[in-house]
């Protein structure tokens, strides 16, 4: 297996990335676009910073990529929705530099309030200049925290350290979690009005972008102070820039830019303006941190290891892999027996996770029941990453319906499958106390089948000699039966018939079966 660093990771990271067993390291940085979708073929993993842009066409041109790993939080420099497509794993290192980024933004927040770059500079070229850099205290300001997160919280903390009054806007952090962090949790226009200091900490997506720009301007104080620790590009940089000139902002301390590397930004020639080149998360802790956190997710992809922080997969709890895993390989098949069951192309599926199970996130399940169900007509395209995307873009609607309460077992996964309006078919399995799995019924028809090895799955209408007759033709090719159920709701109605088998069948075996009279339905799956 191959990995390509391509942006500056702690040493300690490719060292442990070398000793991996089986794994080769190239370390390429500064690579331009052409550059990655020329070498991208060789490799199996990628490991980037924010430097590198790994861009849809990059991961077009990959032929072997399981994985693109990002030494840090924000992956907005990696096609995600490519990548998932595709299905590559994304991983990233969600705490490795959290405090680094936090302390970043109280020394930006300081230097911001104190004029400590401006007056150092100045001091540094002969003037001793003490009325000029006058600042102000933080004591009794209000912070306005946008994005109350891993760092937005951190950065709470110490600014209630500093006495400062702490405003947040997070539509997606529950109250009682900003209530034990001392923080307030108040509407976006509020914070915007009311707060003397105001920091984002938000990813950067189609939502957050320029979602400060004129208009929030316009309503914040006079004199209000803004930072950017996060991203460039959730600020509007023109329209920061005007506000400062407008003085309507006192000035502004920036780390991210809307374009990186960035050394001709017009803010750069404001005197209001604190920059720093993109080092929140430069600390020698944190790079140790997000290189060995990487390269840990890294070799867990390649060695085909359920991952922690996979930005674009269900997330397991190491804890809960055990009781996890067994379901998954059941939900795999039974997405593979609808496959076989299917009457033409399935548009809508609903999938019953009944009892015990139904307390556990289920989408990892549902991830490898659309896999099992996709492979066999779509083969490597699809994958346990990109399986959900490819059946929302083939139109098939998928939903997950939970329920504690079970009649027979602990636990059930009950699936229905439909197409066009016109079919549909059921089937149900569990998995026993000892990890067994089972088939317990398919439409109506209860069985007790493990889904391992050959099956014949014959519909046919009772009446004698049908078992008879279908054991004749395997007998004549030779091809023993290792047991056998059958199963109808009444006399000489429908009955199913599942044969576990000792070796695959061919088409001509299958076809002399279909056109014995009586056989409704026969199809093979090797599971
Ligand atoms: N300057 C630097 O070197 C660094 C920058 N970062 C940036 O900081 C960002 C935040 O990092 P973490 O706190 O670790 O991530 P996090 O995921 O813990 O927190 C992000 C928070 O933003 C919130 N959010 C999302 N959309 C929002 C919206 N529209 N309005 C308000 N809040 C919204 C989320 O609910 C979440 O609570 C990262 O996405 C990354 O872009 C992270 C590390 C270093
Ligand atoms: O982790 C993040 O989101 C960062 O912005 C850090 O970026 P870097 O790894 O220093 O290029």
């Amino acid at each position: 297996m191959k990995v390509l660093v391509c942006d500056p990771i702690s040493e300690k990271g490719v060292a442990l990335l070398n000793e991996a067993p089986g794994v080769q390291v190239d370390v390429r940085l500064k690579l331009t676009e052409d550059q990655l979708c020329e070498l991208v073929p060789e490799y199996h993993g990628i490991v980037v910073r924010s430097e590198t842009k790994i861009t849809r066409r990059v991961l077009e041109h990959a032929a072997q990529l399981k994985v693109v790993g990002r030494a840090g939080v924000g992956v907005d420099n990696i096609d995600v929705e490519a990548a998932t497509l595709l299905g590559v794993v994304v991983v990233n290192t969600p705490d490795g530099n959290t405090i680094a980024a936090a302390e970043h933004t109280m020394g930006m927040m300081l230097a911001l309030a104190r004029h400590i770059p401006q007056a150092d500079q100045s001091l540094r070229q002969g003037q001793w200049n003490r009325s000029k850099y006058m600042g102000v205290e933080l004591r009794n300001k209000t912070m306005g925290i946008i994005g109350l997160g891993k760092i937005g919280s951190e950065v709470a903390k110490r600014c209630k350290a500093f006495g400062m009054n702490v405003l947040a806007y997070d539509p997606y952090v529950p109250q009682e979690i900003a209530k034990r962090a001392g923080v307030e949790l108040m509407n976006l226009e509020t914070v915007l009005k009311e707060s003397d200091f105001i920091t984002v900490h938000m990813p950067l997506t189609k939502e957050t972008k320029y979602m400060i720009s004129g208009p929030q301007f316009a309503m914040m104080k006079d004199g209000v102070r803004i930072l950017n620790v996060a991203r460039g590009g959730i600020i509007d940089e023109n329209a920061l820039y005007d506000a400062i000139v407008n003085k309507k902002v006192a000035g502004a301390a920036l780390d991210v830019y809307e374009k990186e590397p960035q050394t001709q930004s017009p803010l750069f020639t404001l005197p209001e303006v604190v920059a720093t080149p993109h080092l929140g998360a430069s600390t020698e802790e944190a790079q140790v941190n997000v290189a060995i956190d990487v390269v840990k997710e890294i070799i867990r992809v390649l060695n085909g290891e359920p991952v922690q922080n996979a930005v674009n997969i269900p997330f397991i709890k190491p804890e809960l892999l055990g009781v996890v895993r067994p379901y998954m390989e059941l939900t795999e098949k039974l997405g593979k027996l609808a496959g076989h069951l299917a009457r033409g192309p399935v548009d809508d599926i609903e999938i019953k996770y009944l009892g015990d199970i139904a307390a556990l996130d289920l989408s990892s399940l549902t991830n490898t029941f659309l896999k099992g169900l996709l492979r066999p007509f779509l083969h490597e395209a699809v994958n346990y990453v990109n399986a959900p995307l490819v059946a929302k873009q083939r139109g098939i609607k998928v939903r997950e319906i939970k329920s504690t309460q079970t009649e027979d077992y602990t636990n059930q996964i009950c699936v229905t499958i439909k197409g066009n309006g016109t079919w549909q078919r059921s089937i149900a399995g569990t998995v026993f106390k000892k990890n067994e799995l089972r088939i317990l019924r398919i439409d109506d028809f209860s069985l007790d089948i493990q889904p391992t090895g050959h099956l014949l799955i014959i519909k046919h209408t009772d009446k004698p000699k049908m078992i008879g007759q279908v054991g004749m033709i395997l007998g004549d090719y030779d091809i023993n039966i290792a047991s056998m159920q059958v199963d109808r709701k009444e006399i000489g109605g429908h009955a199913m018939m599942i044969l576990p088998i000792d070796q695959q069948i061919n088409a001509e075996v299958m076809e002399k079966i279909k056109n014995l009279d009586g056989i409704i339905e026969a199809s093979y799956v090797a599971l």
